[in-house]
């Protein structure tokens, strides 16, 4: 077996102590956290049938690829291996990519695209392919420089939501922040004071970030999906749902039309 594919190959290992519960499972909580990115894929793609076939049906394809991060993730957690690192870590970083492809707005767009989509994602795919690159060069570094593409992101969805005037979307927005910022005091706790936790048996933090980072991901991912609603089909109504509790808010959120597509004219 090539040696990077070997158990405990990669130079990091989180806080929880390994093979402790389950022989064969390295870090068992940090791999079965990741149960959200596996188990709401399947769900939003049910719940955003409507949204794909008229508005953009490549969020299925971010739906899936964030089913691969959780794939990806919970191998490496179950592992330890250089391999599943990287595995985790560049679908992570593609999926920022193709989120970034389908909804950042024009006006961010670099003025060489000219507005143009179809560049915008041609840039981004060059910044992707680099960025696989440079992952295989310092492996142990990457986490450091994929947290600060978060930055953008949530600086586009505080722009985006500046401009709108649904509450509902403008709460669902806010508590995507409160998520993100929950996950990364774990993320950061778990990495920096390990000692700290594990003085006090609880060196569980990381199986806390993967559930609020899933969270704040899904929720960003269904706000973005509203504002492209909004811009390419403002004749429909795009409203923001819950499934199952839509009267109070809880549950899975998705995009809904008000009014149907109009049917093409057919002619005499
Ligand atoms: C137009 C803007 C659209 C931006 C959309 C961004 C969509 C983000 C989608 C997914 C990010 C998922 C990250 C999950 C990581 C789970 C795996 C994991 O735990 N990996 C760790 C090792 O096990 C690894 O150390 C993590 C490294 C850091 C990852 C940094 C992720 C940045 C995520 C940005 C999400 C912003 C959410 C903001 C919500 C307001
Ligand atoms: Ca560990
Ligand atoms: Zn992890």
């Amino acid at each position: 077996m090539l040696k990077e594919f070997e158990r405990g190959s990669s130079d990091v290992d989180w806080c929880e102590a390994n093979y402790d519960i389950v022989p064969a499972i390295a870090e068992f909580w940090n791999t079965i956290s990741n149960f959200l990115f596996i188990v709401l894929p399947p769900v939003l793609m049910y719940l955003f049938r409507p949204y794909a076939r008229q508005v953009n049906a490549s969020i299925n394809l971010i739906w899936w690829m964030l089913a691969v991060v959780g794939v990806s993730s919970a191998y490496f957690h179950a592992t330890l291996s250089l391999v599943g690192q990287l595995l985790d870590e560049i679908a992570i970083l593609w999926v920022i990519i193709a989120a970034w492809g389908v909804w950042a707005p024009r006006r961010f767009f670099p003025r060489f695209c000219h507005e143009s989509r179809k560049s915008f994602m041609l840039v981004m795919l060059g910044v992707g392919a680099i960025s696989t690159i440079l992952a295989f060069l310092h492996p142990s570094m990457n986490h450091f420089l994929l947290m600060p593409m978060a930055i953008p992101s949530v600086m586009c969805m505080f722009s985006e939501l500046k401009r709108c005037n649904d509450c509902r979307v403008i709460r669902l927005g806010i508590a995507a922040f409160v998520w993100f910022s929950l996950a990364l005091t774990c993320w950061l706790n778990d990495r920096l004071f390990c000692h700290i936790w594990e003085s006090v048996s609880f060196p569980y933090l990381h199986s806390g970030w993967h559930i609020f980072i899933a969270i704040a991901s899904f929720e960003l991912c269904v706000v973005m999906a509203y504002f492209e609603a909004v811009t390419m089909a403002p004749e429909r109504a795009p409203t923001l749902k819950f499934w199952p509790y839509d009267r109070c808010d809880l549950g899975v959120p998705y995009v809904s039309f008000k009014f149907a597509a109009a049917k093409p004219i057919k002619e005499c």
